[in-house]
């Protein structure tokens, strides 16, 4: 697997090595050795997975508070989606930039998000699957988020959101209430 800087500091994307044949293909998708030779001190602690349905389906945009913020290695296992990541360390050179990208399961890549960034997805396609290896356990009373559309954060999505849970749509501004982003507007 090799290892790119994102414009986000500290966040990574890996390109997976895929061993193709008549059969199919295979790769590995997690290598402690790897990760560790590319400087990243990840050990995940869970896995997580999710499918998603319905073009414009929106997830996000989701973080785990101090003390377990969560790091995640973030891998497509099937269809496409708009990737979205968002700095929310008033410490990182990247502080309130975001960054996206189009990850599928195709294009043979992951990517590797460090603690502290805020992260969501829409679906371009019908369906798509999602594999997570988490840094840190979940633990619902640090589990939180920021609306897709938070106006800290100007946030840009190529579809119109068709499907979002009442929760992603009621988290409060960050503005606030997170270290580095004011006070609300309203
Ligand atoms: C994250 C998590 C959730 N849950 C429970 C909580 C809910 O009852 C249910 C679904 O959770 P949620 O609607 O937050 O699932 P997603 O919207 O897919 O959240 C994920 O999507 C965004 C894009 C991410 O980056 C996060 O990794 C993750 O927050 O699973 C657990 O039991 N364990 C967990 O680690």
């Amino acid at each position: 697997m090799k290892f790119e800087d994102l414009p986000i500091h500290g966040a990574k994307l890996v390109r997976l090595t895929v061993h193709r044949d008549e059969r199919g293909g295979f790769a590995r998708t997690w290598c402690a050795d790897s990760f560790r030779e590319a400087g990243i001190d990840f050990t995940p602690v869970q896995g997580n997975s999710s499918v998603t349905h319905g073009r414009g389906t929106l997830r996000g945009m989701h973080f785990q508070r101090a003390p377990q913020q969560d790091a995640k290695v973030v891998r497509l296992t099937s269809g496409r989606v708009h990737d979205v990541i968002a700095d929310l360390r008033p410490d990182s050179p990247t502080f309130r930039q975001s960054f996206a990208m189009e990850l599928s399961a195709e294009a043979g890549v992951m990517l590797y998000l460090p603690p502290g960034l805020a992260h969501g997805f829409q679906l371009l396609g019908e369906e798509a699957g999602v594999e997570y290896l988490m840094g840190a356990a979940y633990v619902p009373d640090l589990y939180d988020g920021c609306r897709f559309d938070d106006p800290t954060l100007g946030l840009a999505w190529p579809l119109p959101v068709e499907r979002i849970s009442p929760k992603d749509l009621s988290w409060p501004p960050l503005a606030g209430r997170m270290p580095g982003f004011g006070v609300s507007a309203g």
